[in-house]
């Protein structure tokens, strides 16, 4: 926990405005201030790219003045933020910069709003109070980095409505967004649940909740009385942190927070109504020691989110993916290259548990798998050691211990761009080739779909699309399931026995049963009719950890990694029925596989 006493001097009382004398809301009182070691050297004054100078107790006024007089609504929890820098922490304490695309709930008078786009951020608010909403867009007025909705949150489709927007503004790189806001109270829990599972679209949550709720949220400990559902779903869900606390006084209105103990008290106050005045109980007890308020914060909880993969299965949810100490593997490097070196190599983008050096190659745990995301897409390729060789850095095929993995958002695993992408990972009985279509076509021309039992290929006219494709589905939600996406390991320009999109009126039913019963397809053993390939010859210094096939896309569920013991069928253990399908299915997989450890051969 954090104490967080960095407010700004109390700015001056807001001078009548002139255009509606009568009219203005009473004056609030300043904020609190208190001096703070924490406090960076920031100007009292925050300069919004989109709105102009600003600061957070006028600006804050003049918009509730702007449009008539505006009374707060206590049932739309609306306690407007004064102070500018309590602002700009919470904007810091998500991390906020240039670029990130921030989801506000209840912007209000904009105050938060205008420091996220301070920050570069571009924002999408959700704002339930018609009079806000517009008073937000005038205090803004047109630009590309602000969106705002008018829409209750609790009611608001985050899939259908943020995730295009998010996408499009981060130019379909998957990208996580951020949640950044100063909550209404009365809807916080709702969020929370609303927002924690979706770790695949947001890494980090930054709220301002009553300090009894940031406690609750941030609690780990099961042991406590107080441990309730919500505290197993936060912590399932994210790592909670106390952040800091703001002092009430930077309110307008004022909130009159309760705490457990407050409720006690109000209770106590009824109890004794019909003997004396509210206030003459007030009086009481503060004479005999009790605070007449004895919470004076509201506080910042910050939800770092994993990024887990649920589904359901029967009943009940099921976390099928761990995101702890998952490797990155690190190869092509001189044989002579140090541990330390490789170390200090990742930490840039993250706390690195351990490094598990092999002769030319590593094996880089690193505790969060965002920053090991980060890590790949800025280290593979880079020139790197006494020789300068190319890295080649990738996540692991499979979780080393030998268990199977069922994250599909990784990285693509084949990096050479085809045309085609193979896709897996979707519902096998209710997808049909259209929903695919309609899935992908947003990337490009379609040139073909093809749905063969539990995996499929996507082809596009021109490879561009293909790649565009790849990283905007790889990992995106179809249907309920989270997909994977990489490209197949050959294009196939004959649209024989596939779908194409001219071709509609043939889509299939959901029920391929029949699927066994036809011909070969293209892709039923390759070698039966000449079809495509989809192999193609092993990559160098791409390694194959427990995949099995050389030339085929990655195997998601397979044994382990040769340092794993367990390569599957390879080491004489049978085959599962999705190796088995997906022999059958590529040709690529029949075919003679080599061996580690020529597989770790480096370039
Ligand atoms: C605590 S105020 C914060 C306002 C502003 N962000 C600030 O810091 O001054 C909460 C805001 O949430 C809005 N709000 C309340 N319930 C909401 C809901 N269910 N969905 C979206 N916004 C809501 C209120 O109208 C209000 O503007």
């Amino acid at each position: 926990m954090v104490a967080l006493p960095s407010l700004s001097p109390p700015p001056p009382r807001p001078s009548p405005s002139p255009a509606t004398p009568r009219r203005r809301p009473p004056p609030p009182p300043p904020p609190h201030a208190t001096p703070s070691h924490r406090v960076r050297s920031r100007p009292a004054t925050v300069v919004s790219a989109a709105s102009g100078v600003t600061d957070g107790y006028h600006s804050t006024i003049r918009s509730l003045n702007s449009r008539g007089r505006h009374v707060p609504r206590k049932s739309l929890g609306q306690n407007y933020m004064l102070n500018s820098k309590v602002n700009e922490e919470l904007v810091a304490a998500a991390g906020v910069e240039e670029g990130d695309v921030v989801l506000e709930i209840g912007p209000g008078t904009g105050s938060l709003t205008a420091a996220l786009l301070d920050a570069g951020a571009t924002v999408f608010a959700v704002e339930k109070d018609k009079h806000m909403a517009t008073l937000v867009n005038d205090r803004f007025g047109s630009t590309e980095q602000l969106k705002i909705i008018e829409e209750d949150i609790t009611k608001f489709n985050v899939r259908s409505h943020f995730l295009p927007f998010l996408e499009e503004k981060s130019h379909h790189t998957r990208k996580y967004a951020k949640v950044v806001s100063n909550l209404p109270f009365n809807v916080s829990t709702e969020v929370v649940k609303l927002l924690l599972p979706m770790g695949d679209v947001f890494s980090v949550m930054v709220l301002l909740l009553q300090d009894e709720t940031a406690l609750r949220f941030a609690d780990a400990s099961i042991q406590t009385p107080e441990y309730r559902p919500i505290n197993v779903f936060v912590n399932f869900y994210s790592e909670p942190e106390y952040k800091f606390k703001v002092e009430r006084t930077n309110f307008f209105p004022q909130p009159k927070v309760n705490s457990a103990f407050n409720g006690k008290r109000k209770m106590l106050r009824k109890s004794l109504q019909h003997l004396c005045s509210s206030s003459e109980i007030e009086a009481a007890l503060a004479n005999i020691g009790l605070p007449v308020t004895n919470i004076d914060f509201i506080s910042v909880s910050l939800l770092y989110l994993h990024k887990v993969t649920v589904r359901f299965t029967g009943i009940g949810l099921r976390r099928v993916a761990c995101p702890k100490m998952r490797p990155v593997f690190c190869g092509n490097l001189d044989y002579d290259a140090r541990q330390s070196e490789i170390e200090r190599l990742f930490s840039k983008y993250g706390r690195v548990e351990r490094v598990d050096m092999k002769s030319g190659f590593a094996f880089v745990y690193m505790e969060d798998e965002r920053d090991a995301d980060e890590a790949i897409h800025r280290l593979d390729r880079i020139e790197f050691g006494r020789k300068g060789r190319r890295l080649r850095v990738e996540w692991t095929k499979e979780d080393r211990s030998g268990g199977r993995r069922g994250n599909s958002k990784r990285s693509p695993n084949n990096t050479r761009p085809t045309k085609t992408l193979f896709v897996i990972n979707f519902d096998p009985i209710n997808t049909r080739t259209r929903d695919l279509e309609r899935h992908f076509d947003q990337y490009g021309k379609i040139s073909n779909v093809r749905i063969r039992r539990n995996f499929a290929f996507v082809q596009y006219e021109l490879q561009e699309d293909a790649t565009k494709a790849l990283e905007g589905t790889n990992g995106s939600t179809l249907m309920d399931r989270v997909i994977s996406v990489e490209y197949a390991l050959r294009d196939d320009d004959e649209k024989r026995n596939g779908y194409s999109p001219e071709r509609r009126g043939r889509d299939r039913s959901p029920d391929r049963r029949d699927y066994r019963g036809r011909s070969a397809s293209p892709y039923g053993r390759g070698r039966e009719r000449g079809s495509p390939d989809y192999g193609r010859g092993r990559e160098r210094g791409s390694p194959d950890y427990g995949r099995g096939g050389d030339r085929g896309s990655p195997d998601y569920h397979r044994g382990a990694s040769p340092q794993g013991g367990n390569k599957g069928d390879e080491r004489g253990s049978p085959p599962n029925n999705y190796d088995r399908e997906r022999r059958e299915a590529s040709p690529g997989y029949d075919r003679p596989r080599s061996r580690s450890p020529a597989r770790y051969e480096r370039e």
